[in-house]
């Protein structure tokens, strides 16, 4: 069994200006700095505006602390107004893009297409994809969730190579509990998580399958996040209310702990 470094991330979606970003980094390093957590990776997913700050702080400082952005245009460049380009993000250094967060489906009306295009661009420049999928609440209700979660895996990485395919994160978000305080209970999280892997070892190979990060999404806390890290098939969490608070998440961070 191939072992999985967890990969705690905070998603800060639309909030921390620039430097509410630097002292929010800087009380993260703190806390953190008192013990070796290479067991377990920490990323932060930050405006596109404070990323340059982020970056600097980062290098600067050298911390271990990764970051990324929270959404990637499909194209390299040229006349699209407001988007952000795989070279730009390149350029700050970023390691991480969330690709198709919930929000951006249901507010961007990104299809499984543009996710996938997505995708691509991440791999193309360097950068590894966090891919989020998950179901509304009528489908979970109807029993289709897992049905649904698998097509968009499929669908954000069609025609993608094995070697990039390894290396790619999936986040499961169902979208009922982003934001909600409604955890998914850590067996559902498990089940669908564990339909993520199988899906990957059908499509690609059980190996490649065992090596993929499958994080869970949604209401993560404190209070619940050493339950879910503990099942098998989950290997991280995305963190989005919860990440605001530099206190409550280096306690998430470190779940080991509890
Ligand atoms: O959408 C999420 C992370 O990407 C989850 O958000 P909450 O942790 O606020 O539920």
């Amino acid at each position: 069994m191939t072992t999985r470094t967890p990969l705690m991330a905070g998603n800060w979606k639309m909030n921390l200006n620039h430097l509410e970003a630097i002292a929010h980094v800087q009380k993260l390093a703190f806390a953190l700095a008192d013990k070796d957590y290479d067991a377990v990776e920490v990323a932060v997913l930050a405006p596109f505006t404070d990323l340059r700050s982020v970056q600097t702080l980062v290098d600067g400082d050298k911390l271990k602390i990764k970051y990324g952005a929270q959404d990637i245009s499909a194209h390299d460049g040229g006349a699209y107004t407001g988007e952000i380009s795989g070279p730009m993000l390149a350029k700050l250094k970023c390691t991480y893009v969330a690709v198709g967060h919930s929000e951006r489906r249901q507010y961007h009306a990104e299809t499984d297409e543009i996710v996938n295009a997505k995708v691509k661009a991440a791999y193309k420049h360097g950068l590894t994809p966090i891919l989020c999928v998950g179901e509304e609440l009528d489908v979970r209700e109807a029993g289709n969730h897992v049905e649904h979660t698998l097509a968009q895996v499929e669908g954000g990485l069609k025609d993608l190579a094995a070697e990039q395919a390894e290396s790619v994160v999936i986040a499961y978000e169902p979208v009922w509990a982003i934001g909600t305080g409604k955890v998914c209970g850590a067996d559902d999280a498990q089940e669908v998580c564990a339909a993520i892997r199988g899906k990957l070892a059908e499509l690609y190979s059980q190996e490649l399958a065992d090596k993929v990060r499958i994080q869970y999404g949604g209401s993560v806390k404190s209070g619940n996040v050493a339950e879910i890290m503990a099942k098998p098939d989950i290997d991280g969490a995305l963190v989005g209310g919860a990440s605001l608070d530099s206190d409550e998440f280096v306690k998430i961070v470190r779940f080991r702990d509890q």
